[in-house]
């Protein structure tokens, strides 16, 4: 059984937060309210594109509206990659783990229509085996239903499977799933929501991390 590394998507392997903020602050516009900064936007990220629409209304003292919603993903997802980008050194560290024999795959809560532009725009798709979004399955993260499903559809089992994330919801689902799990520095979750996991301070980290938490002959081979 060849290993798997499961990656969380916004926070981990891109920087997302510039077009998520870009596409609140036109919803915002659009109803005559003010816009957001980007420490406001990364602490709502995280949970899903309701959950980030509702927590922007509810700053603005709105209800939740589920037009809003809809225009918003529709917006959002035709500019997911204006300004998003892979943090510096995840394609090489995504590289490094293919050719140490890890297969790859993506566990977001981002839907997933908006998680395939983006990752196919930046290039990164071509090494994945799955995309799980937040709409893929009936539950999402933190919810483990999400990780092994994901998991399931790359062909890997949690035995020989790692999460990488940057946020609690990502180290819940994979502690529920049975995964271990590693808690990145650069994204938008604080340490303390590590919960304990290995921190990774930088991408390039994670090929020799990854193989220590899980090394290949313990995973049979590959
Ligand atoms: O869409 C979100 O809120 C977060 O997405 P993520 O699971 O890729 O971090
Ligand atoms: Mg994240």
């Amino acid at each position: 059984m060849r290993r798997i590394a499961l990656f969380d998507l916004d926070g981990t392997l891109v920087d997302s937060v510039p077009d998520l903020n870009a596409a609140l602050d036109r919803l915002m516009a659009a109803r005559g309210l003010p816009g957001f900064d980007r420490a406001a936007v990364t602490g709502m990220v995280g949970d899903g594109v309701r959950a980030l629409v509702e927590r922007a209304l509810a700053a603005r003292g709105q209800p939740f509206d589920p037009a809003a919603l809809v225009s918003f993903t529709a917006d959002y997802t035709a500019h997911a990659t204006d300004a998003t980008r892979p943090f510096p050194g995840i394609p090489e560290a995504l590289d490094a783990l293919a050719a140490r024999g890890w297969r790859l795959a993506v566990c977001t809560n981002k839907p997933v229509a908006a998680a395939r532009v983006l990752l196919e725009t930046l290039g990164l798709s071509a090494r994945l085996d799955a995309i799980g979004g937040g709409d893929s399955f009936p539950v999402r993260k933190p919810d483990p239903g999400h990780v092994l499903g994901t998991l399931a559809a790359a062909g890997g089992v949690p035995e020989a499977a790692v999460m990488v994330g940057d946020h609690h919801n990502d180290v819940a689902a994979a502690a529920a799933a049975g995964l271990p799990c590693v808690f990145v520095t650069w994204g938008y979750g604080p340490p303390a929501m590590a919960d304990g996991c290995p921190l990774a301070h930088a991408p390039a980290e994670l090929p020799d991390l990854l193989d220590s938490m899980l090394p290949a002959r313990v995973a049979g081979g590959g």
